[in-house]
Order: structure tokens, then sequence, then C-alpha cells
């Protein structure tokens, strides 16, 4: 298929072209390069833009027939979104809505969206199910339930056929350690808790000692990039032949706390940095965890490295790649 990836010099975006790469898929990358990389696109073309660009988006379709469209590129930091939240709605929703009219003008039958976990809020459940009200508790979520809704009506009203993917925590990189999470200032657990492996922190906080959890620390459900890569690949060729639109939770269905992350860390890296426990971060659930029954029937997904000790090895392995490779580059 022709397909358009925006943000796919990303993390997330570079892992996922890189196996549509494989798979035979004929790639356009659009990227700002604001977080991403020239270097992690290893498929396909690179076309450097940006969603607020009307006139770029309406001109790249204009000269590619796309038969699908795979939409990573956002602001993706909660905290920042919170402090600055015109930021997430301009970039996540209205450059969302800048892509959905090229996509209805130039009628792209399929489209695969990247969303969150951060959608269903705080919920009372702890292993979350796709059917439970999107209560958002910060501007980060609501950008993506607002861009879900957008694909939804866009497909009631048209030929549009999309597969929404409600990520958990996204963690781990490429084994062969070509590419990885790169994200500057990066505030995920696991990439946090690197960073201190390799020295470029001094050490890290744990957010929050007093959850009603087995260790106290908040548990949440964290999938490797190439499963999930893997999840996107097989959404296009479940689209292609006929199936219905969908929205799916991408998770292995079990959590780890945050000491006991941090503990693999440790354990796999042999070194023993520094951690600080500290207050409750604003607006952390105490658990969340996939309910991944639907992606596992609908697509016939099963993961491959479901295993916290192969997602950190990955993680560490990339990172120490990434610190000798930053100083040559800076694209
Ligand atoms: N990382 C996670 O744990 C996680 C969890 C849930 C959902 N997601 C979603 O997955 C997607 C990818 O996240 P990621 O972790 O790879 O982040 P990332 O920052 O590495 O990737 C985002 C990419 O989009 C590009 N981009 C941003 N704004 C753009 C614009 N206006 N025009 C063109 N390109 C633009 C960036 O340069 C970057 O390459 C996002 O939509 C994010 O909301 C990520
Ligand atoms: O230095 C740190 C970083 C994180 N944490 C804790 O570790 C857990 C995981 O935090 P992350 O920041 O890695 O991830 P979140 O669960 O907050 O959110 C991530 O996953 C969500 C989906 O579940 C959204 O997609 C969101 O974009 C993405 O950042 C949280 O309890 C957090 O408080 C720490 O204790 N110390």
């Amino acid at each position: 298929m022709k397909v358009l990836v925006t943000g796919g010099a990303g993390y997330i975006g570079s892992h996922v072209v890189r196996q549509l790469g494989e798979a035979g898929h004929d790639i356009v990358v659009f990227d700002n390069l604001s977080t991403g990389y020239r270097w992690a696109v290893t498929a396909g073309e690179l076309v450097v833009g940006d969603l607020a660009d009307e006139a770029a988006i309406e001109a790249l379709f204009s000269r590619h027939q796309f038969e699908a469209v795979l939409h990573f590129a956002a602001n993706i930091v909660v905290p920042e979104s919170v402090a600055n939240p015109l930021k997430y709605y301009g970039n996540n929703t209205r450059n969302t809505l800048n892509l959905l009219k090229a996509v209805q003008a130039h009628g792209v039958p399929y489209m695969v969206f990247s969303s969150t976990a951060a959608v269903y809020g705080m919920p009372e459940q702890t292993v979350l199910t796709e059917d439970l009200p999107l209560a958002p508790i910060n501007p980060y979520g609501a950008s993506k339930m607002m861009s879900e809704r957008m694909i939804m009506d866009l497909a009631a009203a048209s030929d549009l056929n999309y597969v929404i993917l409600r990520y958990f925590n996204v963690a781990g990189a490429n084994p062969d350690g070509l590419l990885g999470q790169a994200t500057p200032e990066a505030t995920h657990l696991i990439k946090v808790a690197c960073e201190c492996v390799t020295d470029q922190r001094e050490g890290m906080s744990v957010f929050g000692t007093d959850y009603d959890t087995r260790d106290g620390t908040c548990i949440r459900d964290y999938i490797h990039v190439e499963d999930l890569a893997k999840a996107h690949v097989m959404a296009l060729d479940y689209m292609a032949k006929g199936g219905s639109s969908k929205v799916l939770n991408c998770g292995y269905g079990r959590g780890f706390t945050v000491r006991e992350v941090i503990d693999v860390v440790k354990r796999k890296s042999g070194v023993d940095f520094p951690v600080t426990e500290t207050a409750r971060r604003a607006g952390d659930p105490e658990a969340l965890m996939a309910d991944n029954t639907r992606i596992r029937e609908t697509l016939g997904w099963t993961p491959d490295y479901d295993d916290l000790d192969t997602i950190v090895g990955t993680a560490l392995a990339w990172e120490a790649l990434w610190q000798k490779k930053k100083a040559g580059h800076n694209e």
C-alpha cells in the first residue's frame, strides 16, 4: 500500500516505518523534526513539513495517492499539556483536523490513529476495556479524545475506515540497536531510569509511595515498541481485507509498579543510581492495565516481547548506543 506516516521520524513512528518497509509498503513520512530525527527514517521518503501548514499537506496529498494514513505526529508530554494546553489543542487536535481535511478531499480509504490510555482518565477499574466512558483528566488526553471523535465522525459521513489504537505505556527499542527512544527531555519512567544508568541524570524520583498497590507505587502496563509497531502493520492488513472500523487497546494486560521497574533497570544494568521518594505527581492514576481481548480477536495480534526484562534490556542497550550517537547527529 502507498502509506503516509505523520510523525514517522519519532520514537514509535520510526519503529512502525521500519516494519512497514519490511512488509513491502510504499512509505512517505511527513515530519517537522521537532522531536524526531532524520536518521530514524529507515524506509521510504522523508518530507520535512508541519501539519499546521495546510498548503504543505495539500501539496503532499496532490503528489501522492495515499491508500492509508498512519497519524503519529503529536506533542506527548502530559505536564506540559497542563501548563500549555493550547499547544496541545493546536498541534494534536487542530492539526489532526488539517490532516483529516486532506484525507476527506482525496478520498483516502484507511486511517490508523495513535491514541492513548490517557483518554480514560482516572477510571474506577484497573483493567480497562475500550467501551469505558472517556474522561481524560489532562489536555493531552482531551486533545487525543477530540481527535478520535473527529476521525469517527468523518468515517460515519464518508467511506473512511479507521483503526484507533490506544497505547498504554510504550517502552523498549528495536533489539538490533538501530532505533530507540531519542526524545529530548523525556519524562517516561523507563527512559528516565536508563538515563540514570548512563550518567545523563544523577538520580530520579519515585512519584508517590502511598498508592493502594502492592508496594505503594503506581502500576502501569508496559508494552514493547516492536509489539506495538506490529499492531499497526496488522491493522492495515485487517482494513485492506475489509475489516470494519475499530478502537483497540494496546497493552499486555498486566502491570508493574514503579519500584519493580526501577529494580529491573538496576539489576539488568548493575548500576545502583540514587532514587528519591517524593510526593505524588499530579494527575497520575493509581493503576492502568489494558484489557487486550479485542485486539487479539480483531487483528489476531499476539505479543513477542511480553517480558519486562526484555523491554528494559533493549531500552538499556539503546540508551548506551544513543549516548555515543548523539554527539554526531543533530537531526
Ligand atoms: N510514547 C508513549 O508512551 C505514547 C503513549 C500513548 C500514545 N502515544 C502517541 O504515539 C504518538 C507518537 O509518540 P512518540 O512517543 O513516538 O513521540 P515522538 O515525540 O518521538 O514522535 C512524534 C513525532 O511527530 C513529529 N511531529 C510533532 N508535531 C508535528 C507536526 N505539527 N507536524 C509534523 N510532525 C510533527 C515529531 O517531530 C516526532 O517525530 C503520539 O501521537 C503520542 O500521542 C505515545
Ligand atoms: O521519573 C519518573 C517518571 C515516572 N514515574 C512514575 O512512573 C509511572 C509511569 O509514568 P510515565 O510518565 O512513564 O507514563 P504515564 O503512565 O504517566 O503516561 C504515559 O502513558 C500514558 C498511557 O497510559 C499516556 O499515553 C502518556 O502519554 C504517557 O506519557 C507513573 O506512575 C509516574 O508517576 C516516576 O515515579 N518517576
